[in-house]
């Protein structure tokens, strides 16, 4: 012991010091355990206490939380946060708009010509933020979700003996968010990657006024949406599907989008907007888009009869029910784009158990001819609309729309657009103000001038969207736009025939090149087919060679067997054999040639034979020939 003792004497002259460390290792170490579970404890304490509400970002409430959010004057004191000059949005799309939803300054100027930008303060993601609301401790933390297309969720925690508190809290953001969006028309796109909704942006409200149609058309179909959207409980209690469906069809340019637009802002519905057409679109995508639509919302399908022209076609064989592409149907189907749509699977989308019930439906076409009639059947297709191109009618509104008359009071600044026309008292007063340029006229001046201007416009030739172009040139010259519009109609027929010539000529010249390149095709296809006989009449001539040469081969080794059998029985008779050479390089590779091969060999081996056997015989001094005779 003593020994060990000495041997170890040099490492234990610092024991004091190690054992020090070593308890203070020990000590702090038990510390910070158990400062680490209290610290766990409490948290699990004070959790038990908590209220925890999930917000997914493809849910509404997400929306209006943050929307509410961002309103929070607590955010000013809060050290993380997220700042941004767009609108917050549904999917956290966060989408540049020339109107955000924080947009309360209407009446800043406008600055190098655009308008000023604010900022909105909102979460930042991963942290966890606490907000006083209500005489409660809010806690919000925003997390992105795992294995998703990116999307968020918000998780907001409140000690609480009930969950009264967040539901007065998500009351108020639903009010708030809904309060600023009286204003505006959300716009909703079909995502076809993951089968979801994108929010577009929030455009603002069109005022019904501002569309011009024929007499009685706009109030009907008004007058049609709001009754349909009053009468669930009637159509549930004979049960009728809760759907409607518009069908817009007509010229381009005649006011069928507007009229939608307008619609959904006057009825306070978002629009949900899906390309038939797009890359990607399925069937089962289309019914899965069709069934994530909410109840209350107007669903477009623009441009209908494209979906057509890019070959949606009937499946006879269909039944109706959703489809998977098989690999037969996708050859017969896929487009170049990856479409794989049918027109069952469309009505299948529109209709079926998926559908989503208590939606608008609204279709826009120029083509209703190329509609399969199944598709705009009632049921499907409930009201039909033609829109045509400008009126006379329609050209004395429009010109009113922009020129509007002189209000009884006098006033030298007034609000664009605000007039004391009765067909106008629909428009929203404007937030800004602006200085008046437009000379305000009396109302008869107006009226009279409006009359002229109508009178001078053909019925039916000109869309409205290009009368439109015309009035929007001239803003501010009403009496000279009506002295102009004459020249202008002509110069329009000019154009549009001149348009029309380029067409045609531009048709003639593609059939023409179409029809040359398919000429040439032909001539490619004829060349190649020749070429393609030819050779393969070579490559059998060449087969037949290889074939009989062998077999001469072998005629010619029998017959100098033959000869050498001859001239060792008689060797005074003469070789009248002549025979060619047998070409011994040549190569045999097929079958044929095998056998004809093997042919060869048996012959050369008997030649070999005899041989042998002759010098046999030539040792023992006897010849076959001899012995023979
Ligand atoms: N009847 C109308 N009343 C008021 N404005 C109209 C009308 N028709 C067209 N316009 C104007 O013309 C432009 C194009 O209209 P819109 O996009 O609604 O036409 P559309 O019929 O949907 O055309 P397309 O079939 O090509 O989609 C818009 O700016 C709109 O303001």
């Amino acid at each position: 012991m003593d020994t060990l003792m000495n041997l170890l004497s040099p490492l234990t002259m610092g024991t004091g010091a190690i054992q020090d460390t070593m308890k203070l290792v020990v000590i702090g170490g038990t510390v910070e355990t158990a400062r680490r579970v209290s610290m766990s404890a409490w948290n699990g304490f004070v959790d038990s206490f908590f209220l925890t509400a999930h917000f997914s970002q493809d849910d509404y409430p997400y929306d209006w939380l943050m929307y509410w959010l961002s309103k929070q004057p607590a955010w000013g004191r809060s050290r993380e946060f997220d700042i941004t000059t767009r609108a917050l949005s549904r999917n956290g799309i966060i989408q540049n708009t020339t109107g955000d939803l924080d947009d309360g300054d209407d009446d800043e100027p406008l600055v190098h010509g655009k308008k000023k930008r604010r900022v909105t303060f909102i979460p930042s993601p991963e942290t966890t933020h606490t907000i006083y609301y209500r005489g409660h401790w809010l806690r919000i933390t925003r997390t992105k979700r795992q294995g998703d297309y990116g999307s968020y969720s918000l998780k907001i925690s409140v000690v609480a003996r009930n969950n009264d508190i967040l539901k007065k809290l998500v009351l108020e953001a639903k009010r708030t968010y809904e309060k600023d969006a009286e204003h505006r028309v959300h716009i909703f796109l079909a995502d076809t990657s993951y089968g979801i909704w994108r929010w577009n942006g929030a455009r603002q409200k069109r005022p019904m006024s501002s569309i011009v149609l024929q007499p009685g058309v706009k109030d009907m179909i008004l007058t049609d949406c709001k009754d349909f959207l009053a009468s669930e409980e009637w159509y549930a209690e004979r049960g009728i599907p809760f759907r409607r469906g518009y069908l817009l069809h007509g010229v381009p340019g005649s006011g069928k989008t507007s009229l939608i637009h307008s619609l959904a802002g006057e009825l306070g519905l978002d629009i949900y907007v899906v390309s038939l057409s797009s890359k990607g679109m399925s069937d089962n995508m289309l019914t899965t888009l069709m069934g994530n639509v909410p109840s209350r919302c107007i669903l477009l399908l623009e441009d209908l009869d494209a979906a057509f022209t890019r070959s949606v076609s009937r499946d006879s064989t269909s039944t109706g029910a959703p489809t998977v592409p098989t690999a037969s149907t996708k050859s017969s189907k896929e487009n170049s784009d990856g479409s794989t749509l049918s027109l069952s699977g469309l009505l299948n989308s529109l209709d079926g158990v998926a559908a989503a019930e208590g939606r608008l439906l609204f279709a826009t076409t120029n083509h209703i001819e190329r509609l399969d009639p199944a598709l705009s059947r009632p049921g499907r297709m409930d009201v039909w609309i033609n829109f045509t191109h400008a009126t006379k009618w329609q050209a004395e509104g429009l010109f009113k729309c922009f020129f509007p008359a002189k209000p009884s009071a006098e006033s030298v600044e007034l609000p664009e657009g605000g007039s004391a026309d009765a067909s106008q008292k629909n428009l929203p007063l404007p937030k800004r103000k602006t200085i008046q340029i437009v000379p305000l006229l009396a109302e008869e001046e107006i009226a009279e001038l409006a009359k002229r201007f109508a009178d001078q416009v053909p019925e039916d030739e000109l869309s409205v969207a290009a009368l439109q172009g015309y009035l929007l040139k001239n803003k501010t010259r009403p009496r000279e736009c009506v002295d102009e519009i004459a020249a202008w109609v002509v110069q329009e027929r000019e154009t549009k025939e001149k348009l029309k010539k380029q067409k045609a000529e531009l048709e003639a010249k593609e059939k023409a090149e179409a029809e040359e390149k398919a000429k040439k095709e032909k001539e490619e296809k004829a060349k190649e087919s020749k070429t393609k006989d030819e050779k393969e009449t070579n490559e059998a001539k060449e087969k037949g060679e290889k074939i009989r040469k062998p077999k001469k081969r072998v005629e010619v080794i029998k017959a100098e067997a033959a000869v050498e059998s001859a001239s060792s029985s008689s060797s005074s008779e003469t070789d009248n054999s002549t025979g060619a050479d047998a070409d011994s390089e040549e190569s045999i590779t097929s079958e044929e040639d095998e056998t004809v091969t093997k042919a060869v060999d048996a012959a050369i081996v008997s030649k070999e034979k005899w041989v042998a056997v002759k010098s046999q015989s030539t040792g023992t001094q006897t010849t076959t020939e001899e012995t023979l005779s």
